[in-house]
């Protein structure tokens, strides 16, 4: 199971003073929507360019013209960018093709989506690389949110997955239990006094 560090920090020197200390215990970087909002791509150019040896995943959670969004931060120098599960088929397969093109990779984001499972083995049939089970920030502060369904969503469906939302010391194990290929972690990281450590800890926690 690879680890993805999710950087819901707002300014892009905050993304590269996170990612230098924390790039050695991870698999993927991740833009978080917010950061590409304040920023832009040249967040992403940036942080390419500062970790060539790294996935980097841009969260522009993409609704609407799927080729032509996911074509720009491919050539910003993202590996992975994300689509909406909501979005239309068509908005995904418009991805898909931009990510053909520059032999990179498409993830949708089950983010909102009542029945994740059924909904991943539709859009992994369109050639995405995997879905991500996730729950968002707002969601998790939701009274009667719990994270095992994320799991469960993703062992049922039976295609590649990653988790997150929630996503820390405590929970990772049954994140690999679920199958999971990738295990998101944002504030985890981010929000720890010593965020070197925290991501160290997480990683010892793969087996
Ligand atoms: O994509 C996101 C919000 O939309 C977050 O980056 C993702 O949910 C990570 O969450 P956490 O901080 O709980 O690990």
């Amino acid at each position: 199971m690879k680890l993805q560090l999710a950087m819901d920090v707002l300014t892009t020197a905050d993304a590269l003073a996170l990612a230098g200390k924390v790039a050695p215990y991870v698999d993927i970087i991740e833009l978080g929507t917010p950061l590409i909002k304040a920023e832009g791509l040249r967040a992403v150019t940036a942080i390419k360019d500062a970790h060539p040896d790294k996935i980097v995943f841009a969260d522009l959670k993409t609704m609407d013209t799927g080729e032509l969004e996911a074509g720009i931060a491919f050539a910003a120098g993202a590996d992975l960018v994300t689509v909406l599960g909501t979005a239309g088929d068509s908005t995904i397969i418009g991805a898909v093709t931009a990510a053909k093109e520059h032999g990179k990779g498409i993830v949708v984001d089950l983010i909102g989506v009542a029945d994740k499972a059924t909904r991943a083995r539709e859009v992994t049939a369109l050639g995405v690389e995997f879905v991500e089970m996730h729950a968002g920030l707002d969601e998790q502060a939701e009274e009667g949110f719990t994270f095992q369904t994320l799991l469960t969503d993703g062992a049922n469906s039976g295609v590649a997955f990653s988790v997150a939302g929630g996503v820390n010391a405590s929970t990772i194990a049954s994140v690999q239990q679920s199958g999971a290929s990738v295990a998101v972690a944002g504030g985890a990281i981010y929000g720890a006094s010593d965020p070197a450590a925290a991501a160290a800890e997480l990683r010892a926690a793969i087996v």
